[in-house]
């Protein structure tokens, strides 16, 4: 066991850490380094005053992980005192991919400072995997050592130490197969990893098995698919069915209905298998589209940009300029996918946008509320729907009338599909 942390904390050492100390502001970056060193203004801020541990739940496979993580969030938040902060960290070695591991700062300044011992019981019951505690030295320095149970272990002196931000936003190392999937057999590998633990996944695999998903090569010289894309009470749904009846067309939707009872239970699931949901969502609906554009044009309701793009804006925490840079690969179409004549991307001013739901007054869902609440979030939705290519989307200026909105859409489609 103490060899075991040991080489843990050393494996942790190589690493970069990244704290954010909200989704708003910018990360801010340190190592573990063998000397002592002057901390800069930020991480100096950041250690201040009171204690401060690191914590991580890292274990065997990456659903147990990632499901580890979310319910050791979920515990520390509900246990910790009044004067606790609880921040996302991240450990990562720069530009090597996939090796970005969640884990989460505690600062801990209750009057009693009782942190230590709530993180100390989740330790002892196992749902942390590694804990490091951080102390000020008096020359500035800030020292960094493993909390475990053995005397050795406890002895080992790591110090922070300032470094560059790297060139590539961390989260951006594992977007690929963790956050978006290209293929449909990584997707359903996900799932399958699932099923001890979600139940569910078993049927949401057999309803992709029953769609007898038909090769994306069968689809060519049909009638026209057309996609509607874009935020929340942008017009979609209002558009998507004036379409249908102005066009004939048949009206899909991505997630499709046969998963409809399925979604919530996926949605409290952390971003790997939410996402992963969603994106056999787009291969049910692709072999509908597949099926139904052989008898009439096909509107859909969202597909692979609405997976894509919010699926990336979520993992990049900070602003736009943290998402994969323009021609990144992650923005690449999927080449099993089914690929549609045409993206539309509804767009309207933020006011324009805020009228629409407040007038609608439905329940939203957390994603919904964080759209209004947090302006970046929903820059960087819009620009990762911007930035998907192969079929890449067309914008649609949504803030005039329903009807004036129609009108320019069937124009277009007339343009680009000669329907
Ligand atoms: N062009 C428009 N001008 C004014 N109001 C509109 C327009 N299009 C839709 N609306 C209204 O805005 C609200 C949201 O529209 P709608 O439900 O079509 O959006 P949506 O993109 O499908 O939303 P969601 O993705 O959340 O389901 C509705 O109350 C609708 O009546
Ligand atoms: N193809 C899709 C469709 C949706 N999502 C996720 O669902 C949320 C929006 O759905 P609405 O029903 O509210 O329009 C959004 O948060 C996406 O995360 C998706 O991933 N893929």
């Amino acid at each position: 066991m103490a060899s075991r942390s040991i080489s843990r904390l050393a494996q942790w050492c190589s690493r970069i850490f990244m704290v954010e100390i909200n989704q708003k502001t910018e990360p801010i970056y340190f190592a573990l380094s063998s000397k002592p060193s002057a901390l800069s203004p930020e991480l100096d801020a950041l250690f201040g005053s009171g204690k401060l541990f690191s914590v991580c739940a890292q274990c065997d496979g990456r659903v147990q992980s990632a499901r580890s993580h979310a319910h050791l969030k979920r515990a520390l938040a509900e246990k910790l005192p009044p004067g606790c902060d609880l921040l996302d960290a991240a450990f990562f070695l720069p530009d090597v991919k996939n090796s970005f591991v969640r884990g989460l700062f505690v600062r801990d300044n209750s009057a009693l400072y009782s942190a230590e011992r709530v993180v100390n019981q989740l330790r002892q019951n196992g749902s942390v995997a590694s804990v490091l505690a951080y102390t000020r030295g008096n020359s500035g320095d800030c020292a960094c050592s493993i909390v475990s149970d053995e005397p050795a272990e406890r002895k080992r002196r790591y110090y922070v130490t300032p470094v560059p931000v790297p060139l590539r936003h961390p989260a951006t190392l594992n977007i690929i197969n963790s956050d978006v999937f290209y293929r449909l057999e990584d997707a359903c590998k996900v799932l399958q990893e699932c099923n001890d633990v979600i139940p569910e996944s078993k049927a949401v695999l057999e309803l992709v098995e029953e769609q007898k998903l038909e090769s994306v090569s069968n689809h060519a010289k049909r009638f026209p698919v057309i996609v509607i894309e874009g935020l929340d009470a942008t017009g979609k749904t209002t558009l998507t069915c004036s379409l249908q009846k102005a066009l004939g067309a048949v009206l899909l939707k991505s997630p499709p209905q046969c998963l409809g009872d399925f979604r919530q239970r996926f949605d409290a699931e952390p971003p790997l298998i939410r996402r992963a949901f969603y994106a056999l969502g787009n291969y049910i609906t692709a072999a509908q589209i597949a099926r139904e554009s052989a008898h009439a044009p096909v509107i859909t309701d969202r597909y692979w940009h609405s997976t894509a793009a919010y699926a990336i804006a979520t993992a990049v925490s900070g602003r736009e300029e943290n998402l994969p840079a323009v021609g990144s690969e992650i923005y690449e179409w999927p080449s099993d996918l089914l690929r549609p004549s045409l993206v539309l991307l509804l767009s309207v001013n933020p006011e324009e946008r805020q009228r629409r739901l407040a007038n609608r007054g439905l329940d939203k869902t957390e994603e919904e509320s964080q759209l209004e609440i947090n302006h970046l979030f929903r820059c960087k939705v819009e620009e990762a729907y911007k930035r998907i290519q192969n079929p890449a989307c067309i914008i649609v200026d949504a803030s005039p009338s329903p009807d004036h909105v129609l009108q320019e859409v069937l124009c277009l489609i007339k343009n680009k599909c000669n329907l």
